[in-house]
This record gives C-alpha cells, sequence and structure tokens, in this order.
C-alpha cells in the first residue's frame, strides 16, 4: 500500500519542453526520494502509457516506451478519473499547447489534481476560464502553477505575485517578452553588422526550439499577447482575452490564409523584402527595430508591437532569445525591478515546469 509520500505524476506533452521535463524529473526523484514520484501517465498527441494498476512508468525509459506504444491517450475526462481514483495526490503535468487540455484544467483541479504547466492558453483564454480555474483550485485545495507561461524559467510570474501579494502596487510592466522575437530582432537586426535573412531566421528560431509548434503563433503577435493578458490580469487588470487590445502581427498579409505552418515557413522568403523595409526606416533614423510589449494599470492599456530603439538602449543589446521584463511599482519607483535572461527553449523551460512541481509537492506531499 502506498504511503502519503507517494506522489503519481502524469505527464501530457513530450515535445521539446517535455522532453526536458523528463529528464529534470528523472533527477529530481533520483535526488530527492521523498516524496516518492511515480509517474503513472505520459502521452503526445496519438500515443500514450500507463498502467490501470498505477504501476509505475520508468522515467528513464518513458519516451523510449511511448515511442512504440499501441495505446491511444484517455481523453481528458478519462484522464481526470484516473488520476482522482490514484491511490495517494496526483499532479498533471500538461506539456502542451492544446486549448483543450487547458479548457479542462477546473476539471482536473475540481477533482484535487494539481497542475503545473508553461501552457498559456489556460491563463490567458476568456476571463471566466481564469476565474473558473482559480476557483476550482481554491474550493479542492489543488494546486496550479505556471512560471514558464511567461519568460520560460525566469522569475516573472513569482516576482510579480510577490508583488502584488505583499501588498505593492504595480503601475507599468514593459519589456520584450518573447524568446522568438528577442532571437529573431536580434539576429536579423543586430546592433552591430548587417543580420541575417529573416525567413532564415525564422527557421532557425523553430530548430532551436524557440517557436510555438506552430511558429506564425509567435509572429502574429498572440503569443506575447497571451503573456501580457496573462501579467495583467495577475497585477489586476481584469483583461478579457489577448484579442482585446492592440497586437501588431508580422505575418505578411498574403499568408494571413495559408493552411499550415510548414507552407507559412515554404512561402515566407517571398515576402522577406517587407521586413528588410522595417529594418531599413529603423537604420535610417540611426536606430534598430524590436518587438515589445507593455501595460500601462492607469490608463488600463496593452499593447504590443514593433518599436525602434536607439542602439545603446537595454533592449536593442538583448542577445540570443533572451527576455527583458520591467516591473514600475509604487515601490520601486522610477527605477523598475527588472528581469533578464533567456525566454524560450526546452531546458529553461523544462526548468520552470520541475521547480512548480518542487513547490507543489512541498504543499501537498
Ligand atoms: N519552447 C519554448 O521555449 C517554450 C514553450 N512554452 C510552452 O510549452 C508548451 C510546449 O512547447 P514545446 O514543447 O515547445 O512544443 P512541442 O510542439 O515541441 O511539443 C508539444 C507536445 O504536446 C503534444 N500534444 C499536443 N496536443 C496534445 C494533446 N491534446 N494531448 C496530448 N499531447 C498533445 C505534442 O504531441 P505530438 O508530438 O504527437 O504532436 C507534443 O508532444 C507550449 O504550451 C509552449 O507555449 C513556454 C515557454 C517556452
Ligand atoms: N514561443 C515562445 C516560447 C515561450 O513562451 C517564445 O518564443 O517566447
Ligand atoms: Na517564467
Amino acid at each position: 500500500m502506498p504511503t502519503t509520500k507517494q506522489v503519481f505524476i502524469a505527464v501530457i506533452g513530450a515535445g521539446g519542453v517535455g522532453k526536458c521535463f523528463l529528464s529534470q524529473l528523472s533527477a529530481l526523484a533520483t535526488r530527492k526520494p521523498t516524496p516518492k514520484l511515480s509517474l503513472c501517465y505520459i502521452s503526445s498527441s496519438k500515443k500514450a502509457v500507463f498502467n490501470s494498476d498505477y504501476n509505475s512508468i520508468g522515467i528513464e525509459n518513458a519516451l523510449q516506451e511511448l515511442s512504440s506504444s499501441s495505446k491511444s491517450p484517455l481523453a481528458l475526462s478519462q484522464i481526470a478519473d484516473y488520476l482522482a481514483g490514484a491511490p495517494s495526490k496526483a499532479v498533471l503535468v500538461d506539456n502542451t499547447s492544446s486549448q483543450d487540455v487547458a479548457d479542462a484544467y477546473p476539471l482536473f483541479l475540481s477533482r484535487g489534481i494539481s497542475i503545473v504547466t508553461p501552457n498559456k492558453k489556460a491563463f490567458s483564454g476568456s476571463y471566466k476560464l481564469w476565474q473558473d480555474i482559480f476557483a476550482a483550485a481554491s474550493e479542492s485545495g489543488a494546486k496550479v502553477y505556471h512560471e514558464s507561461s511567461v519568460g520560460a524559467g525566469l522569475p516573472v510570474i513569482s516576482t510579480l505575485k510577490d508583488l502584488v501579494e505583499t501588498g505593492d502596487e504595480v503601475t507599468k510592466i514593459e519589456g520584450v517578452f518573447s524568446g522568438t522575437m528577442s532571437f529573431l530582432f536580434n539576429s536579423f537586426a543586430p546592433v552591430e553588422g548587417s543580420g541575417g535573412q529573416w525567413s532564415a531566421e525564422v527557421k532557425k528560431a523553430k530548430e532551436l526550439g524557440y517557436t510555438e509548434p506552430d511558429p506564425r503563433d509567435d509572429l502574429n503577435g498572440l503569443d506575447v499577447a497571451r503573456k501580457l493578458t496573462i501579467l495583467a490580469r495577475l497585477a489586476g487588470l481584469p483583461v478579457e482575452s489577448p484579442t482585446s487590445f492592440p497586437v501588431q502581427s508580422l505575418i505578411p498579409k498574403e499568408l494571413e490564409t495559408v493552411s499550415s505552418g510548414d507552407e507559412f515557413l515554404e512561402k515566407l522568403p517571398g515576402f522577406d523584402s517587407q521586413m528588410e523595409e522595417t529594418k531599413s526606416a529603423a537604420e535610417k533614423q540611426g536606430k534598430v527595430v524590436r518587438f515589445v510589449g507593455s501595460i500601462d494599470m492607469a490608463s488600463k492599456s496593452v499593447k504590443v508591437g514593433l518599436e525602434t530603439f536607439d542602439k545603446s538602449h537595454p533592449i536593442a543589446a538583448l542577445k540570443g532569445s533572451d527576455n527583458i521584463i520591467s516591473f514600475y511599482t509604487k515601490r520601486y519607483g522610477s527605477n523598475p525591478l527588472i528581469i533578464q535572461g533567456a525566454g524560450a527553449g526546452g531546458d529553461v523551460t523544462a526548468m520552470g515546469v520541475t521547480s512548480d512541481l518542487i513547490k507543489v509537492l512541498s504543499q501537498i506531499a
């Protein structure tokens, strides 16, 4: 019979972030034998591995077992039943970008199943979903953490929560919130040198694991809009949705209707001149162009899009996939609290998920 010091873990999604999470989970299970972490379910969109008697799946071999499995994933309501019936507490780790999985969070939480996730969809969907998630968690006592939904593993959500919960008042949040956009502009329009070809940099960002599963979700500005929706809500602004404020898209008009991400990437080189024009216009003023976002609490305004910056500006000087996020608050006055570092990539994102899991374990086990 398992003791209360055992926690069952279900992992949905084993892509770039999911794979890195499994490797961190394996190290965590070895380093900290208590509570005993029992991986009881793992799935991709097409396959799953689980045992109806909750026997643990070896974390080290989970990916191999998943790729050779002949089982289909359970329906979300079945996963909730399965985890609610586990012999002790269970945690769902959602490493997908699925809206369907996100929509089921209130169900999981109401059944006492805690959630950790880098998926932005639940927290930036309708305001009702946001309310349902936190109401379900508070009623059942299940925990929900989503640090990597903004700034990957950077401590953005935890910092904002700490500011608010200790009574500070956020007045403005601004910065670079997309690892993909940061990488693209840092390499396409660097402060020094001529930079690469736009469409080739987009392909590179995908290969490096920075983009969303469909890179159009980054280029249309929606990924940044989702992050700002999450931060605005946490700061006390009940933003209705990521499409309820101005968001600039970098998708060429001619490619707005292509049916797949792959077709989009194939056709993008034909439209490189559009981004070249934007870059030259900034260069003519001695500046560089970057993709940024801001939330102004007093005017209740949120915006996402391109802006030009002096080459000496900290935003212009970012490297790689770095994010930079400035919190202006009553306490910090005119010198904002600034968080900077890699904002995308499998390992740094999984780090946020694993550290959330550690927080949950310390509260439920
Ligand atoms: N990559 C990054 O740098 C960051 C990512 N994130 C977030 O992390 C999440 C994962 O990103 P990433 O790993 O890069 O994406 P990937 O596309 O690499 O992986 C997504 C995984 O989810 C699986 N999946 C999709 N839908 C379902 C479903 N309904 N049920 C079960 N499995 C499903 C896919 O399965 P299949 O392989 O069968 O398609 C795949 O294994 C996203 O929400 C993203 O926004 C957050 C911060 C940074
Ligand atoms: N596609 C996103 C991944 C992290 O949220 C990004 O590039 O920032
Ligand atoms: Na984060």
